[in-house]
């Protein structure tokens, strides 16, 4: 048996101010850093520690892990990020409120945009400033991998290639694996894991800086799983 962490990073900003964030990089709120504290002290009361963390390249992930692994004494380990974990890209919503979007386009267009695998929320164009190859973090992207706007089925098409190639083989060789990354990021990984119907995914809400545990056969297939609290 074989356990998998996977941590939505602590509530940031605009989280709390209830934006629209996808890949605008945000940083923590003070409730944040405090869930990713609580969640450190948790998983270092329950006895964890890890030989690898995979994040995204946005910072509230990554400080999240970061203070997971001051809290476990841990930040020595090999940390890989990609921005295949980021969040899913929000379109034209990214840094809109969304009880005002809700207001303006009805409750139920923003719930196909936020939770239907399929729906496209409004995209934006290369002009605009969120366009993420105006951003140097993403130079190495080609020009299909830098999205105007992403679907949920879109997250886990560029979610998967990465647990393929670098989160299987790292559980392959027994490391112990922590994986912080995003609400929808992870939502995709779950579906995937948990051979989730596009149905039953949209009513998966995860919290912020609760680490969900995995405990995963030789085949990494799911046992059972449940939040640290
Ligand atoms: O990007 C965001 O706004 C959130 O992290 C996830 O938002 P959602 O719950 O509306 O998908």
């Amino acid at each position: 048996m074989q356990k998998l962490v996977l941590l939505r990073h602590g509530e940031s900003l605009w989280n709390k101010e209830n934006r629209f964030t996808g890949w605008t990089d945000v940083d923590l709120s003070e409730e944040g850093f405090k869930q990713a504290k609580r969640a450190g002290e948790l998983l270092k009361e329950q006895g964890y520690n890890f030989d690898i963390g995979f994040t995204s390249v946005l910072k509230r992930a990554i400080k999240t892990l970061h203070i997971v692994l001051e809290e476990l004494d841990h930040l020595w380990i090999p940390v890989q990020k990609s921005w295949r974990l980021n969040e899913r890209f929000y379109g034209a919503l990214q840094g809109l409120n969304k009880d005002e979007t809700i207001a303006k386009y009805g409750p139920e267009l923003v719930q196909k945009w936020r939770r239907d695998p399929h729906e496209l929320p409004p995209a934006i164009t290369k002009n605009d400033d969120r366009y993420p190859g105006k951003d140097l973090r993403y130079k190495d992207l080609t020009e299909r991998e830098l999205p105007l706007t992403e679907n949920l089925s879109e997250t886990m098409d560029r979610v998967l290639p990465f647990w393929n190639e670098f989160i299987v083989p790292a559980m392959r060789k027994n490391q112990k694996v922590i994986v912080c990354a995003h609400g929808n990021s992870l939502r995709a990984l779950i579906q995937y894991i948990d051979h989730l119907t596009d149905e039953e995914v949209t009513k998966l809400d995860l919290p912020t800086g609760v680490p969900l545990i995995y405990e995963l056969d030789e085949g990494l297939n799911r046992i059972k799983h449940y939040y640290l609290v």
